[in-house]
């Protein structure tokens, strides 16, 4: 063991000293009689106890100080870099715990390497006493070769975890294939499927409880409305064929909000045939108002029924956000309540009848039920299909939904496990739910269940242990001390993805030799790994788990700049949980933007964005390049000519990441009508400019991309809808059952990944965001979006389009279908 040359932290020392502090501060010390060598020490115990910290700190300050001189050459030289002062702090100071907080690029690998060369140098640690862990095995192996000193080999936890097993179990155990994880899930999954109640709830789950049930009186602004409204993406099962020029394509239909695709859901599993807000039957046109559009028509036979849903509550009460501009919410309600009455009216004049439905149903609960009564009054026959029917439906109209609750079982899986956590811990945390909230994940569970239990049983039948369970009996075998340790010193890169198992192992190792000390790395703004178990809580409350802590930052980062340094911190920092920093760069003398590329197609292609923001980015570099001698019509002609060969060829060094939110988004690239470009492989582009000059880029997962950079990032994708970014199914709600501090701001662990996205580049970011579904994120971020994609100033959520009515031209808001009735007149 080495000895300690700054003062630990002396809060534990002193709290365990308080009563005898306390009892010899009533004393009057000097006058019972102790010799003047016992009233030294007593004076000094005094002291120290009443200013012990203050005392510490000055000396550890002036420690640092003595410490960074004496160092300065070795510090000077880390990898070839001279280490910044932060950099240098937090690897002199050593307390019990320390945490340091480390930004995007801002050196950590580096700052680790420092920590332990120095640890060998200056106290002459044995690299055998330090234990180094990283999360993945390549990250492990990078690690390992940038340390570059023998008898240092970094361990993953996982590898921790088998060798102590091995040492105490005396063979190695057999570990299960993860990469058999998903498709045993799905199997499983598929054989539950076999059975009748099973089919039942799973059915019940995708059809009614898939997506939030929030009411709009939960809202006070139309705005988060229209964003809760679009992140749930109102689709139904039914399937309605739409032109586009003049392909015709095939898709889901969406209607406006939950209660209504309750509806059109029971109409359609009930075989009732419907169309959505299709013209009613009678002319109802006139100079102010557009042709009446009921909800829903019904077609009985050869008679039209028609069905209108209205959102009042019993008293006949509108949501908040109604009032439109100017209108108070009384004038809102009334109008709302004029037009139930012309709709009345209307019926009654044209003796055609209509159906009617409440929101107040809803509330209630009893929605379904009165309309299958209507219904049937209204002499509707309700012809339900059966499960096994509708399951079909939903697996071949929505196979993207079918997979993604596969991720989701597999997501909670994995999180339960790695936690170490009980079917009862679940239990009780379902109890402490209410509402639809405790519904849905009563149902949930029902459904996971059997899934755990019948993967527990592949295990046990195949006598295998998987990760969590590795990392579980490790910590086990330490705690009964089946295994003991020696390590002085545990170094923990990547901190911000641990989870509840791994903090157990460590704290394990930790508490087995007194003496060791554990330094942690990490930056908690791209922790990402939630779905694989790890919890944020860990890395924001470390004092709590791990006690006593010294924190230091590191805050300049050496991959990005300005102005991507403030856009992202600030956009990062919206979620108040995450912890602050003041990120700055290396230099001033570059920049790093943000740019946003608007795809304007109807379908979900972002080809020609990407094509637009290459081109641009060529642009800017070549006119940068060409010190802004040639006009863009010029540099055209020049590189057809090949005179700007050396410029071109310094534009093909550089490195293009295209990132997609999930491996399908590669998919939104596609080459057909562009024969420039080509996907060369599974993840792989190629770009021919000129015929001559080959550029290539590679497409990466944003979780890929972690760690890893490029000159130029292309973010795909960024829309809004449950599978755009954010993605709504990697928060769903569902998760706080295993969460040890549910993350009550919205899409938190989705921000973080848009964060690692965003800081990627070294010189410019292009996020392609279709202008009818922009990504709330890219909301926040393009706070000045192109002319012509004006913002609607009613909604903030929609872009004003050009459209033709009775009286001209006019913009109306995209989100007209979402509800926002904003209109201006085009100026002639
Ligand atoms: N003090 C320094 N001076 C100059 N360059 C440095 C310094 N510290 C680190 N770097 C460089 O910064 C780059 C990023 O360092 P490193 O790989 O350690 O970052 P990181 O913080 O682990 O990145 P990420 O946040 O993406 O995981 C490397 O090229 C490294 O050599």
């Amino acid at each position: 063991m080495r000895t300690r040359c700054s003062l630990p932290n002396g809060y534990q020392w002193q709290q365990r000293y308080v009563v005898l502090y306390s009892e010899l501060f009533r004393l009057e010390i000097d006058r019972i009689g102790l010799s003047k060598e016992e009233l030294t020490i007593t004076n000094a115990f005094l002291n120290f106890h009443a200013n012990g910290n203050e005392i510490r700190k000055r000396f550890n300050t002036q420690f640092i100080a003595k410490e960074k001189t004496e160092y300065q050459d070795f510090f000077n030289d880390i990898e070839g870099n001279s280490l910044d002062n932060q950099q240098r702090e937090c690897i002199i100071t050593d307390e019990d715990n320390n945490l340091v907080i480390a930004g995007a690029g801002s050196g950590k690998t580096t700052t680790i390497v420092g920590k332990v060369k120095y640890l060998i140098n200056r106290y002459k640690t044995k690299p055998e006493n330090i234990l180094l862990i990283s999360f993945t095995k390549a990250s492990a192996k990078d690690l390992t070769e940038r340390v570059n000193f023998r008898g240092i080999e970094v361990r993953t936890f996982h590898s921790l975890g088998n060798d102590i097993i091995r040492s105490v179990e005396k063979g190695k155990p057999s570990i299960y294939d993860s990469n058999q994880f998903r498709r045993h899930i799905n199997g499983i999954f598929k054989k539950l499927q076999g059975q009748e109640e099973y089919l039942n709830d799973i059915t019940n789950y995708f059809i009614s409880y898939m997506k939030l049930d929030k009411s709009s009186f939960e809202f006070d602004s139309q705005e988060d409305y229209i964003e809760y409204m679009k992140d749930q993406d109102f689709k139904t099962y039914k399937q309605k064929v739409a032109t586009y020029g003049d392909k015709e394509t095939v898709n889901r239909e969406i209607v406006k909000s939950m209660e209504e695709c309750k509806i059109a859901n029971f109409l359609f599993f009930n075989r009732v045939r419907y169309e959505y807000e299709y013209p009613y039957e009678h002319n109802t046109r006139d100079l102010d108002y557009r042709q009446y559009k009921p909800d829903f028509t019904l077609f009985n036979n050869e008679e039209k029924i028609y069905l209108e849903h209205f959102g009042i509550d019993r008293e006949g009460n509108v949501p908040p956000f109604f009032a439109d501009e100017g209108q108070s919410h009384e004038d809102a309600r009334l109008h709302y309540n004029q037009g139930i009455e012309w709709k009345r009216k209307t019926h009654q004049a044209h003796n055609t009848s209509c159906i009617e439905t409440y929101s107040y149903e809803n509330s209630e609960g009893v929605l379904l039920d009165n309309l299958a009564k209507k219904l049937t009054e209204a002499g509707i026959t309700v012809n339900p299909m059966t499960q096994q029917e509708k399951w079909k439906v939903i697996n071949e109209v929505a196979i993207d939904e079918v997979r993604a609750m596969v991720d989701l079982f597999i997501q909670f899986l994995s999180l339960f496990k790695s936690n170490n956590y009980s079917l009862d811990d679940l239990i009780k945390k379902l109890n402490s739910k209410s509402g639809f909230e405790k519904v849905r994940n009563t149902l949930f569970l029902k459904l996971f269940i059997p899934i755990y239990k019948e993967y527990q049983i592949i295990l046990n039948e195949k006598a295998e242990i998987d990760f969590s369970d590795m990392i579980n009996r490790a910590t086990d075998y330490i705690l009964t001390g089946k295994y003991t340790t020696t390590y002085d010193y545990i170094i923990v890169d990547e901190f911000q993805d641990i989870s509840q198992g791994r903090y157990q192992l460590l704290n394990a190792l930790k508490n087995s030799n007194p003496a060791c000390r554990l330094f942690c790395v990490g930056d908690d703004w791209q922790s990402i790994y939630r779905f694989t178990g790890s919890d944020s809580s860990l890395f924001n409350q470390f004092e709590r788990y791990f006690g006593v802590t010294e924190i230091s930052k590191i805050e300049t980062t050496y991959r990005f700049k300005n102005p991507m340094i403030d856009i992202s911190g600030n956009f990062i920092t919206q979620n108040p949980s995450q912890i602050k920093k003041q990120l700055r760069s290396f230099t001033n003398d570059a920049s790093t933007s943000l740019k946003v590329e608007y795809s304007k197609t109807d379908t979900s292609d972002d080809t020609e964005a990407l094509k637009q923001a290459f081109l641009k980015y060529v642009i800017k570099t070549l006119l940068k390049l060409t010190k802004n001698q040639y006009s863009v019509e010029e540099l055209a002609e020049k590189i057809k000519a090949f005179e700007l060969d050396k410029e071109m060829q310094e534009l093909q060094q550089k490195k293009f990441l295209i990132l997609g939110r999930n491996n399908r988004d590669f998919n939104r690239l596609n080459f057909e009508n562009h024969p420039a470009w080509k996907k060369v492989s599974e993840n792989q582009i190629q770009l021919t400019f000129a015929k001559k000059y080959i550029f290539d880029f590679q497409f990466l997962t944003v979780h890929r991309s972690k760690g890893l950079q490029a000159n130029v990032v292309f973010i795909v994708n960024c829309n809004s809808g449950r599978y755009g970014f954010p993605n709504e199914i990697s928060d769903d709600p569902v998760m706080d059952l295993l969460l040890s501090h549910a993350e009550p701001y919205p899409n938190a662990e989705e921000r973080r990944l848009f964060y690692v996205a965003l800081t990627r580049a070294k010189e410019r970011t292009v996020c392609i965001a279709n202008v009818n579904h922009i990504s709330k994120f890219i909301n926040q971020l393009d706070k000045k979006p192109p002319e012509e994609i004006k913002r609607c100033p009613r909604c903030k959520k929609g872009n004003l389009k050009l459209r033709t009515g009775p009286y001209g031209n006019f913009y109306g808001c995209s989100n007209f279908s979402y509800g926002c009735r904003y209109i201006k007149k085009k100026k002639k």
